[in-house]
């Protein structure tokens, strides 16, 4: 009996061989593990299979499988697999990690109501404010795009969940949050914990012999101050009569109704936080480092930005419908570096038969988008940037290609558990990319002799989100008149954001301040 753990069992897709009780826990990767699927999939195929102790992993690099497993089957693959960090810093109540639970549908209820296409219309004025705003301090100080980035991010699902917004990277919010966050996902990476969900009996290694374990207690103390305080804090504006039409507002208003206890409900605003910070950041890192390495795409899409827009005015949304290249840059900034290459995984609730092969209940199921998007057989060329195959296909394949199945929503995930946030993100991702592109040249950066460096567009963070190591660029406007034009449009900002401007710090006060005076 012992023997056969770890092995594969009959019926299941191909795999690694497998050797006795760990059957493929030695092989897995514990870094970039979408390049190690990827070259599994083009040996064993679009369904392969991996054994960690009796537990069972698919790895779909296939994507009419995707579509019927994830979408179509979605009732029985909308399960997460067992996450025993993520009960320990948050009792099950983080949404994106939660099994099948009633509360992560209570969550995902509650989540429809900011997170629809009519409900993020509503957060537009704020994205293109911070949007400007993301302008605005990039030519101030072009080295710090980076972290501006991040801020951008940050601050815009500030303001929508809690009615606060945060204008420098300075301020403790921002830096504080995103150190918490990214010890977080260091621990959810394979290998940084031993395998308490393969192994059960690992979880009862006492608190002293387990650094993971005093971990976890140190950041949920850390998340739960910073969460539960941030809705205290709109529990108290509310007292004073100071609405300003945040999410966690309309929640506290209705909490009975949904169903959210104050556990929830601060758990709830914490893990919407952490969904869209880095993800939304990412992106817009990744283009930057892809318009930075490939100048002949960024022409093509300022020659079309100049015919659209010109340079007497700042782009808006709807002149993207103009803009079939800016489009194509998007999508392929989406497939050439997606910013989660695995998705996040699912879980199956019940057992499922595709093509012949047995997926058992509880087998864990990852979508290698990676392996989708540079795959040779649906993309001409899929290790280069090249935004014209999305002006020649729809979905960017080559010719003789279905493409239906790589829809816009393909990276944002799928069924039950596609991400909610997927309209504010595109929306964020829509506003800047036009916005960046409009205003600013993204060159290599010179060493003291005057030659160009190159960006590594493989230089890349391991973590379910990735994202590019910071890296260095020459970003300078690209008119002489763009300068006054963003100072404008930032003075003009100060409405959208005056309603977010509550509980600053006196440093954050004076920065506004002085960022305000200046433009004038
Ligand atoms: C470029 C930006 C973004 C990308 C690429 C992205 C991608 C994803 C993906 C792939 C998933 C997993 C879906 C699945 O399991 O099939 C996900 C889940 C999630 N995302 Fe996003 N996301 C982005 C932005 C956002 C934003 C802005 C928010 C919040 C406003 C957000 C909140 C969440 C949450 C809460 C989940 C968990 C959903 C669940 O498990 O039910 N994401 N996202």
């Amino acid at each position: 009996i012992v023997l056969k753990i770890g092995s594969r069992e009959k019926g299941l897709p191909p795999g690694p061989p497998t050797v006795p009780i760990l059957g493929n826990a030695h092989i897995f990767p514990t870094e970039f593990p979408h390049y190690k699927f990827t070259e599994w999939a083009r040996k064993y195929g679009g369904l392969f299979s991996l054994k960690i102790g009796n537990d069972t992993v698919v790895v779909l690099t296939d994507v009419a499988a995707v579509k019927e497993l994830l979408d179509k089957r979605s009732s029985t693959t909308a399960d997460r697999p067992p996450c025993y960090v993520g009960d320990l810093v948050s009792d099950g109540l983080n949404m994106a990690l939660s099994s099948f639970t009633p509360a992560w549908k209570t969550q995902r209820r509650a989540s429809a109501a900011i997170l629809t296409p009519q409900a993020t219309s509503q957060h537009l004025p704020i994205q293109r404010a911070e949007a400007t705003q993301l302008l605005h301090n990039i030519l101030h100080s072009p080295q710090s795009f980076y972290t501006d980035i991040q801020r951008y991010s940050l601050s815009v699902i500030y303001s929508v969940l809690h009615g606060k917004r945060v204008p420098r990277y300075e301020t403790e919010e921002v830096t504080g949050f995103i150190t918490v966050m990214h010890e977080w996902t260091a621990l959810l990476e394979p290998g940084s914990v031993p395998p308490v969900d393969a192994i059960p009996i690992l979880k009862l290694i006492p608190e002293r012999w387990a650094r993971w374990k005093r971990e976890c207690k140190r950041i949920r103390h850390l998340q739960r101050a910073r969460y539960f305080g941030l809705v205290e804090d709109t529990r108290e504006r509310m007292r004073r009569n100071q609405h300003n039409g945040s999410f966690m507002e309309e929640v506290l208003e209705r909490q009975a109704e949904l169903g959210m206890d104050d556990e929830m409900t601060g758990w709830f605003g914490g893990i919407v936080l952490e969904g869209a910070t880095d993800t939304t950041s990412s992106y817009i890192q990744s283009l930057v480092l892809a318009l930075v390495a490939h100048p002949e795409a960024q022409k093509k899409a300022h020659e079309e930005i100049d015919r659209v827009v010109g340079e007497h005015r700042m782009p808006t949304l709807e002149d993207l419908e103009q803009m079939p290249y800016v489009r194509a840059i998007i999508s392929e900034t989406h497939r050439f570096r997606p910013v989660a290459p695995l998705g996040l995984p699912h879980a199956t609730l019940a057992p499922e038969e595709y093509h012949g092969y047995m997926i058992p209940k509880g087998t864990t199921i990852f979508v290698n988008m990676w392996g989708i998007f540079h795959d040779p057989a649906l993309y001409d060329n899929p290790e280069d940037f090249i935004p014209e195959r999305y002006l020649l296909s729809e979905n960017g394949t080559k010719p003789g290609v279905d493409g239906s199945g790589l829809k816009p929503s393909f990276v944002f995930g799928f069924g039950r558990r596609i991400c909610p946030g997927m309209y504010l993100a595109q929306n964020s991702i829509n506003l800047n990319a036009m916005n960046l592109l409009w205003a600013f040249n993204f060159r290599p950066d010179i060493d003291t002799n005057g030659n160009l460096i190159p960006v590594d567009t493989f230089a890349y963070t391991t973590a379910v989100a990735t994202a590019p190591i910071p890296f260095k660029c020459r970003i300078t406007p690209r008119t002489a008149g763009t300068a006054g034009i963003i100072e404008h449009a930032f003075l003009e900002a100060a409405d959208a954001f005056s309603k977010f401007e509550v509980g600053l710090s006196p440093d954050d006060k004076e920065f506004v301040a002085k960022s305000r005076a200046h433009a004038r």
